[in-house]
């Protein structure tokens, strides 16, 4: 991550006729990036994709890559690569064919292009497969396919949309790794869409949370999962109990003010993760409406004076039952203060 802005989206704004998608983003990212785009459906996620590979036209603000203005330089000028979720091989292809298309259309043949394409199975770990059909893969390796013929492009940056989520569970996590080992081996700047913060989290050097066309937050994983800005972030990242706070008070969703022990810090917001609830102990009582085990632990629903809270405990430890009232207590310190709400 040594240059601070080989690609840099300056005031971006795209829009479909009247609907605007994306309006004003600023974004830097580094060479040699794994940057993940992270939010809800509707965001904004696939258009700033679409716009850095070329597929749009943006209404105002520049693209730069690598020093050079590529706003409306065309698609197939651009070097970039692209990797949906559909992975879209031929299937009447071998592996090798799918692989060795996009160099063909470039010109390569012969040796030179042999050795790209072998390079490049051999990066994703297909070289076994080179005479396959791409319909006798499965999914995991059919997505290792697409993610070769891109690579072999040697594109300036490789963009991944939800690249994983045609996977099952054990496929997704094998794939995660594998995409983060040839993203680091090979150094190239890459950009995946994504609207699961799990995969996000575990995957990214960087996160851009993205809300309504605009960027939310831009952080480490660590800070995007520690120190949420907005109650949006939080919601987002799971942190499951968030609170306005006014005048050293908490404000619940149907109106009540409670007031919380220990000098609340200058924010907006509060919020705590489920295992930041402390309960069999404290000044508050709740009654538990809902409990699921989770292996480690119990993940419980307690209505309360707050409304419902959701907590966590260490399944070992004896569990409370469905109805049951017990004390409870949310430690100022153990929550993650937000600087806007709402
Ligand atoms: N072809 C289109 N015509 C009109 N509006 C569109 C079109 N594509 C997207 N939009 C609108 O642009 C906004 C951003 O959509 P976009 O597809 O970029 O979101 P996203 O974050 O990628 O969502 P998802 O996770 O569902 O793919 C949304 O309001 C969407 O309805």
């Amino acid at each position: 991550m040594s240059d601070a802005s080989y690609l840099f989206l300056d005031k971006l704004s795209l829009a479909y006729g009247k609907t605007i998608a994306v309006k004003d983003l600023d974004l830097n990212i580094c060479k040699g990036e794994l940057l993940a785009l992270l939010g809800p459906s509707g965001c904004g996620k696939t258009t700033t994709m679409r716009a850095i590979a070329g597929l749009m036209t943006p209404s105002s603000g520049r693209i730069i890559l690598d020093g050079a203005d590529i706003t409306r330089v065309p698609a197939n000028r651009r070097n970039i690569g692209l990797v949906f979720q559909s992975y879209a091989l031929f299937p009447h292809l071998t592996v090798f064919e799918n692989v060795a298309f996009g160099l063909k259309l470039h010109g390569l043949r012969g040796e030179e292009l042999t050795r790209r394409v072998e390079d490049g199975l051999e990066t994703v770990g297909l070289a076994a497969f080179a005479n396959r059909k791409t319909p006798e893969l499965s999914g995991g390796q059919q997505q290792r396919v697409a993610l070769a013929r891109s690579m072999v492009m040697q594109p300036k940056v490789l963009m991944l949309d939800e690249p994983l989520s045609n996977l099952d569970a054990r496929l997704r996590l094998e794939m995660r790794t594998e995409l983060q080992r040839v993203q680091k081996e090979s150094g190239v700047t890459m950009i995946f869409v994504t609207h699961d913060q799990v995969e996000a989290l575990a995957l990214a050097d960087r996160i851009v949370v993205m809300r309504d066309g605009a960027i939310e937050q831009i952080g480490t994983p660590e800070e995007i999962y520690n120190s949420p800005v907005s109650s949006f972030v939080a919601d987002f990242v799971g942190f499951e109990n968030v609170f306005a706070i006014s005048d050293g008070r908490l404000s619940t969703k149907d109106g009540a003010d409670i007031a919380l022990a220990g000098t609340l810090p200058k924010a907006k917001g509060l919020a705590w993760r489920p295992r930041a609830i402390e309960l069999g102990t404290g000044p508050f009582t709740g009654v538990v409406r809902g409990v699921s085990f989770a292996g480690g632990t119990r993940e419980y629903v307690l209505e309360s004076r707050f409304g419902s809270i959701k907590a966590e405990a260490d399944a070992k430890l004896p569990g409370y039952p469905l109805n049951s009232e017990l004390a409870f207590d949310m430690p100022v310190a153990a929550a993650a203060p937000l600087q806007r709400f709402g």
